[in-house]
């Protein structure tokens, strides 16, 4: 059984629940006290009741789009609030657009109430005027069913909307769908996943300007036909970044590269590709784990992209940490830094898709997914952070963090379901990729955003800030997180203590 539970939305002013009164005056309240009694059964749903096309602010608003909300209810009273009388006759206000516009995006289904308003045989005008001018009669002055106005009022919300881009339309099947985090220094990516990581031509077109600036800074002008400069693709794939570096010698630079890859698989058509485009001179092929590979020469420059969606996971610290033994002393990184961000999020459909496994382990582990129906809360914030080369000797690569968010001061209470989370790299100077929201590089793709769970949601009011840990461990097999909320007053356990749950192999 599905229950939906019908919901004014409302959110007045001041204190969230009036002493005098028994109704919370967010009703956002309302609703979390009564799933919180239901244990976050995830049969249980939102019916919206729109009182009034005035509506409470933004931020408020952004709650609701994680929440599990089925149905919006609209009564013909409050469309008819939105017919405006003028002299030439009826036209429609903007009011609410927004919001009902952003629920189609979520697949909500709007149910209009209440009994027909509009006498259409003596008001039959045509409006044309303004976005939201609508026909309220037909041609020959009938309607097929008294309710047609307000459906033409939803419709018209509906066909108004803004088309999908391209790349938006790839990603509909991946909304909101979990995906355990690869992990390719252990396994072996397959030529699928290649064929994807490719496509990612905006990620290319970065790499290609950060290394054509890092060939011109080290070598002059007046040097370019004399000097030549060795650089090591560390994880060279199937060889994209080696494309990338040989693109980028339309600098006029002399250029010398190894291509170092663990996966036999890849290495093959590494080779195929080298031969193909007569590289043999430039381009030496190593099939090797970089970590254990003993270098001819020095390096001038190392090219990498060993990044996961949540900077380091993937393990790009560790695996740089063994390829600067062969990095000159002066040399450079690509990329030279990345961040890792977090953000508190609500998300129900996430929530209650790891809850259906009904195993502990799985709010320990981080999943990849590209989250659609989520409330970000707060603005994210920088976690870890990696440089290269680092040649200091007291580094190590574990670290923890703690993070305070504000909730916006309209935004009411919350519920905090985990973290998003997202990665910003600097490849040279300023040159760089991002799927942070405020940073993103347009029309990147293979990035999907981190989730990290809790296993018991977090009740957070907009007057107490949530208090984030992060931990980043790493023993001589593996590295792992450990997270939790110690927000006052519930907060949660350590999440994955020890790598118990979820961990990354070395
Ligand atoms: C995300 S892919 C990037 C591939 C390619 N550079 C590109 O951008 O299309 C990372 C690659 O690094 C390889 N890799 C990961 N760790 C490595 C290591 N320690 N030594 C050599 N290759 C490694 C993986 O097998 C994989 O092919």
């Amino acid at each position: 059984m599905e229950l939906w539970v019908r919901i004014p939305l409302r959110k007045s002013h001041g204190t969230p629940t009036d002493s005098n009164s028994e109704y919370p005056k967010d009703s956002w309240e309302l609703w979390n006290a009564f799933r919180r009694l239901c244990d976050y059964d995830s049969n249980l749903s939102v019916a919206l009741d729109v009182e009034s096309m005035l509506l409470p602010s933004q931020n408020s608003l952004e709650r609701w789009l994680g929440e599990s909300v089925k149905a919006v209810i609209i009564s013909t009273e409050v469309i008819a609030d939105c017919f405006v009388q003028t002299a030439r006759g009826y036209l429609l206000t903007s009011y609410g657009e927004e919001l009902i516009t952003r629920f189609f995006h979520h697949s909500v289904q709007i149910i209009i109430s209440g009994s027909t308003l509009h006498d259409l045989q003596k008001e039959s005008v045509n409006i044309t005027e303004g976005k939201f001018s609508l026909v309220l009669v037909g041609a020959d002055g009938t309607h097929t069913h008294p309710y047609k106005p307000y459906w033409d009022y939803v419709s018209n919300l509906f066909y108004s909307m803004e088309l999908l881009s391209e790349q938006e339309r790839i990603e509909l099947r991946y909304r909101d769908r979990m995906c355990t985090l690869s992990q390719p220094l252990k396994d072996n990516l397959d030529a699928e996943a290649y064929e994807m990581l490719e496509q990612d031509s905006y990620k290319y077109i970065q790499y290609k300007r950060a290394i054509a600036r890092a060939l011109k800074d080290r070598v002059p002008n007046e040097k370019a036909s004399e000097l030549t400069t060795v650089l090591m693709v560390v994880g060279a794939g199937r060889g994209p970044l080696c494309q990338s570096i040989i693109g980028a010698e339309k600098t006029d630079r002399k250029v010398k590269v190894y291509a170092v890859e663990k996966n036999p698989n890849a290495v093959v058509t590494l080779h195929d590709l080298v031969k193909a485009n007569g590289w043999e001179g430039t381009v030496t092929v190593i099939s090797c784990d970089v970590r254990f590979w003993n270098a001819p020469e020095r390096a001038d420059i190392l090219v990498s992209e060993l990044l996961g969606s949540f900077g380091d996971n993937d393990l790009s610290p560790e695996c740089l940490d063994g390829a600067q033994r062969f990095l000159k002393p002066d040399g450079i990184s690509i990329p030279f830094s990345y961040t890792s961000f977090i953000q508190p999020v609500t998300t129900s459909k996430l929530y209650s898709d790891i809850k259906s496994h009904n195993k502990h382990s799985y709010f320990e582990t981080a999943y990849s997914v590209k989250m659609h129906s989520v409330a970000r809360l707060a603005p994210s914030q920088p976690v870890f952070t990696f440089t290269h080369p680092n040649f200091s000797k007291k580094h190590n690569n574990e670290g923890y963090r703690k993070l305070y968010f504000d909730l916006p001061r309209d935004m009411g209470s919350a519920l905090v379901h985990g973290f998003a989370g997202y990665f910003e790299a600097f490849l040279y100077d300023d040159v760089h990729i991002s799927i942070e929201p405020t940073t993103t590089t347009p029309n990147m793709f293979w990035w999907f955003p981190v989730f990290f769970p809790l296993v018991k949601p977090v009740e957070v009011h907009s007057k107490t800030p949530i208090e984030a840990h992060f931990w980043r461990f790493n023993d001589s097999t593996k590295v792992w997180y450990e997270w939790s909320v110690a927000t006052f007053p519930t907060g949660s356990p350590i999440h994955n203590t020890n790598g118990s749950s979820y961990w990354i192999d070395l």
